[in-house]
């Protein structure tokens, strides 16, 4: 995954990552009623409608970034419609040649973390073997320690995938544990050491692990000192734009050849509609495209 993704970062001079995170008050009203026309109002309609969406967004975006990062979170909430519209989702993303990140966030013991591998690893039902997910890359919680990483590891090895895990946070409340000193040091570079370390199990071609981290926008200082302690993990940065994080705070986030990191922004992109007075609500992905310009370009004035 960390080749595919750097090289794809390089040919679209981008390093952003659009956050696929819809929620049902995003929609517009023409995708909204059509589908509860259809479907009544149903799982399936949201379900219907956030494909849709998604599918016009990425038609408009896709050659313009390497990555897309759908939140699981936004789709499982309707059920097993929704877990078809991220699946089907991924499947689109990945035909248009994106590379898709499963915002997933799990962490557990080894036996449950083995299931859960089966995000990136595919399922093997006597002897046939399912990728039933694809996600090129899933994000993971690292509270319970090695074991409940170790299957995802394999699954890297085994089919080229990749990791990123929470190392700093980019939300508010992250500090109340992140931040807690351990002999003198901060949990949150206790977590950094680890990941460096894992990282080694996985390494790519080009310098960084298949096994990335987590890093907030957010938290300049702490972003650019993890930057320096980890000199071969790829960053997934969450928090510009609707969190408040900004292109000039994440230069030092780059590593010396402008490389090493993916921005994600969610609402800033795919809601722009909202905002974007030049637009109208049918051109909800137009918006998304001027959107994804105006990051690349804020990104662009600060890589080295
Ligand atoms: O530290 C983290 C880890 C993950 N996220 C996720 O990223 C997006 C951010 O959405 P925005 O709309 O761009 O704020 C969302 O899926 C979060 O769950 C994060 O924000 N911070």
């Amino acid at each position: 995954m960390i080749d595919q993704l750097i090289n794809k970062i390089k040919a679209t001079q981008n390093p952003t990552v659009v956050g696929l995170d819809p929620t049902y008050a995003m929609i517009p009203t023409f995708i909204k009623e059509e589908m509860l026309e259809t479907y009544g109002k149903t799982p399936k309609a949201v379900a219907e409608m956030f494909l849709q969406f998604n599918k016009a967004i990425i038609d408009e975006v896709h050659d313009l970034i390497p990555s897309v990062k759908p939140q699981i979170a936004m789709y499982e909430q309707y059920g097993l419609e929704g877990l078809r519209a991220y699946i089907e989702t991924i499947a689109y993303a990945k035909a248009k040649g994106l590379v898709v990140i499963g915002d997933v966030k799990r962490g557990d013991i080894a036996s449950t973390a083995a299931a859960y591998a089966g995000h990136i690893a595919g399922v093997e039902i006597e002897g046939v073997h399912m990728d039933l997910w694809q996600e090129d890359a899933v994000t993971l919680n690292p509270y319970m320690g090695f074991d409940g990483i170790e299957p995802f590891i394999k699954a890297c090895n085994d089919y080229h995938r990749g990791l990123f895990i929470l190392v700093k946070t980019s939300n508010p409340s992250g500090k109340e544990l992140q931040d807690l000193l351990v002999d003198g040091v901060p949990l949150y570079d206790k977590t950094a050491d680890l990941v460096s370390e894992w990282g080694e199990l996985a390494m790519g071609t080009m310098g960084y692990s298949e096994i990335g981290a987590v890093v907030g926008a957010t938290y300049k200082e702490q972003g650019i000192e993890l930057r320096k302690r980890m000199p071969h993990t790829f960053f997934l940065v969450p928090g510009y734009g609707a969190q408040g994080g900004k292109a000039e705070d994440l230069k030092d986030y780059f590593d010396k050849d402008g490389n090493g990191i993916i921005v994600n922004s969610s609402r800033g992109i795919i809601a722009a509609y909202q905002k974007d007075k030049e637009v109208t609500e049918k051109e909800f992905a137009i918006a998304a495209k001027k959107a994804v310009l105006a990051m690349r370009d804020d990104l662009q004035g600060v890589m080295r």
